[in-house]
């Protein structure tokens, strides 16, 4: 079964699939894709039971630890696979059912980019950008009119007759993405696209594509390890673990408030994710009479930057204790988690919570620390 907490999976039970189809880009519904036994191996059950759906002009994220079947699912959508089970439907076509002929055709509203860029080293930044439209077949005179402005738009204009041995990272990757879009995509795929760049070329790849999503309405599935990438562009995030979705719903939701054991360890590297190592170590399930409690508070929105915990030693009486922290911006949005201990019973908890909860502040209990 899935557990698609938050879900972005389900779609309302009343919508119509031609509704469905205008609201949603990507529907990917009950798949499942089994890669048969082979002399020297079983048969592996690569996804299981995958529900998904990416809206027109979303970003989507897909997370997952290796082998968790994140580059199937992202094949499966361009036709690369087939399901076992299933429909993968892209701006209301079953990719499954197409011929090799017809896919052809649909991949051209598809896009990709890729981790290692895949560009030809033969050719010219203009004539890899050019290479999909020669494809197609489409005259010089257009490939011209079409590829110069994309070379604008990814900001290479002046590197247009330069090789990709003379390119940076980040700019091959900026040509790679020109490319994908020379054929004016609906959707652009990209597979592990800045994990071969550094963190600042990374952000500036970010940057361009959140503008491609917002100033050409480019729907945008990606698959990434990157937490900082799901954090910084992604509206929408499916987690993936054994080939089934255990957790999915708006970025903002899911980083601020991780429910699976998957989810939760591919953040402990997000900042405010994790209790100190020192409180860490010595954190037991179980309170005793001379124990404190330590709470994570979770702080969301306009109470980000609230003076919460003051507010909370007056009315209460208790001395608060920080352990730690960090303030962030999930998705646009400001976040922040404290980690806090205070002494006392079980009644004394609850009306810290209680309190907490009024200011529309969430919290989890993590433990009890002596
Ligand atoms: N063509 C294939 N034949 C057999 N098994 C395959 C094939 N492609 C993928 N698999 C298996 O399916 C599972 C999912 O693989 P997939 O490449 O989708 O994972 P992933 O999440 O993208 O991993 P990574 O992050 O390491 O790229 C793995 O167990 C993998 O070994």
């Amino acid at each position: 079964m899935n557990i698609a907490v938050n879900s972005i999976a389900a779609s309302p039970a009343s919508q119509t699939a031609s509704e469905s189809a205008a609201t949603d880009l990507i529907r990917i519904e009950g798949v499942s894709k089994i890669f048969p036994a082979s002399r020297n191996s079983a048969a592996v059950a690569a996804l299981d039971g995958i529900d998904l759906t990416a809206p027109r002009g979303s970003i989507t994220a897909i997370i997952g630890r290796s082998g968790a079947g994140k580059s199937t699912l992202i094949r499966l959508v361009n036709g690369l696979e087939k399901p076992t089970n299933g429909r993968v439907i892209v701006d209301g076509t079953d990719v499954a059912q197409l011929s090799e002929a017809k896919l052809r055709t649909i991949r051209r509203s598809i896009g990709m980019i890729f981790q290692h860029f895949n560009l030809l080293s033969s050719r010219t930044v203009f004539d890899n950008v050019a290479l999909p439209l020669e494809i197609a077949g489409v005259s010089r005179r257009d490939i011209e009119a079409k590829v110069t402005p994309l070379l604008d738009l990814v900001g290479l204009a002046d590197k247009r007759s330069r090789y990709p041995a003379e390119l940076s990272g980040g700019q091959k990757q900026r040509v790679g993405i020109a490319r994908a879009l020379s054929t004016e995509p609906k959707l652009l795929l990209s597979d592990e696209a800045t994990s071969a760049l550094d963190p600042e070329t990374t952000q500036s790849v970010l940057d361009l594509l959140a503008r491609i999503n917002r100033e050409l309405g480019l729907t945008i599935l990606l698959i990434t390890h990157e937490m900082e990438v799901v954090k910084g562009i992604a509206d929408n995030v499916a987690v993936i673990d054994g080939g089934r979705i255990v957790e999915a719903g708006s970025t903002f939701d899911v980083f601020s408030a991780p429910v699976h054991a998957t989810t939760k360890v591919l953040l402990s590297g997000v900042p405010g994710m994790q209790l100190p190592d020192y409180v860490a170590s010595r954190l037991s399930p179980t309170a005793s009479p001379e124990s404190a409690t330590v709470l994570r508070i979770i702080f969301t929105g306009p109470h980000a930057t609230d003076p919460i915990l003051s507010q909370l030693s007056a009315e209460l009486g208790i001395a608060v204790n920080i352990l730690g922290g960090a303030v962030d911006e999930i998705a646009g949005k400001p976040f922040g988690t404290l980690f806090v201990s205070f002494p006392g019973d079980q009644s004394r908890v609850e009306s810290v919570r209680e309190f907490l909860r009024r200011q529309g502040l969430s919290t989890e209990v993590l433990g009890h620390v002596s």
